[in-house]
């Protein structure tokens, strides 16, 4: 069973071909992480994905009735306007206090119910992003870059408990991430996005692949070497494709 698929799908902001003939589906359960340099269409297909995007070719198709957490790459929260955690997660939709809290609970960060949103830290901030879109009880939960701006331990923290909900809610996963050591670690399967599918499968196929080599590299050096990727080889060899 297959809860969200693109086929073919090509999207265009004004003139420019953002993303073309890509496909990819997302089964019950499965974290997909999506990596690639700046510019590649990352966002973009998560929000053709979302529907929020139309398609200029191909198409999207979801299970009917799928419930979709999504957790944007930024949300600009004004510093004056007075909002705290708990009535965040009361918007739009009114919610009992008590649930408000044992979502905040779920994500580790029970303390911040009555603090302004503008004072928290990123990690508190990302992470009570996450327990609004948990509150709609998703199948999938599509994260865009969900650790940005978060140090290393944060990074690793939030990725486990992406793990935790997904072993206690059994949702399914898609995320985008640059950060290529805890993607390798925590993902079923890894997507390398450049405007087109360049490569795809598991982590251990993929991090064989000559082809990811060229993109990644190694280690530290590797993450570098993702925003100085080109995109100047040829992909008809790819090896990593299908596994
Ligand atoms: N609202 C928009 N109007 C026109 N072009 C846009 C718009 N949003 C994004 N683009 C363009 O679409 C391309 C892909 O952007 P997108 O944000 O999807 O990339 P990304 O892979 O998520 O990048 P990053 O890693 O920097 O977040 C870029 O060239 C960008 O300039």
């Amino acid at each position: 069973m297959t809860l969200i698929a693109a086929h073919h799908l090509a999207v265009r902001r004004g003139r420019d071909e953002i993303l073309s003939d890509v496909s990819l589906s997302v089964a019950p359960r499965e974290i997909v992480t999506i990596v690639g340099p700046n510019g590649s269409g990352k966002s973009t297909l998560l929000r053709a994905l979302l529907g929020i995007l139309p398609a200029a070719a191909g198409r999207v198709s979801r299970k009917p009735g799928l419930r979709i957490g999504y957790v944007p790459q930024r949300l600009q929260v004004d510093g004056t306007l007075p909002l705290t955690a708990a009535r965040f997660l009361s918007l739009p939709r009114r919610r009992a206090p008590a649930e408000v809290a044992a979502a905040l609970e779920r994500v580790g960060v029970p303390e911040v119910a009555d603090r302004q949103l503008a004072d928290l830290s990123g990690g508190q901030f990302q992470r009570v992003l996450l327990a609004r879109a948990l509150l709609t009880e998703p199948e999938l939960l599509m994260l865009d870059e969900p650790t940005q701006g978060l140090d290393q331990p944060g990074e690793a923290a939030f990725y486990r408990l992406i793990e935790e909900v997904r072993s206690r809610t059994g949702a399914a996963i898609l995320m985008v991430s640059h950060d290529l050591h805890v993607v390798m670690a925590a993902s079923d399967r890894v997507i390398c996005l450049n405007r087109h599918v360049c490569c795809e499968g598991t982590p251990r196929v993929v991090s064989n692949a000559p082809e990811y080599r060229a993109l990644f590299g190694h280690g530290t050096q590797g993450a570098l070497a993702l925003y100085r990727h080109e995109h100047d080889h040829d992909h008809t060899h790819d090896q990593c494709h299908h596994a």
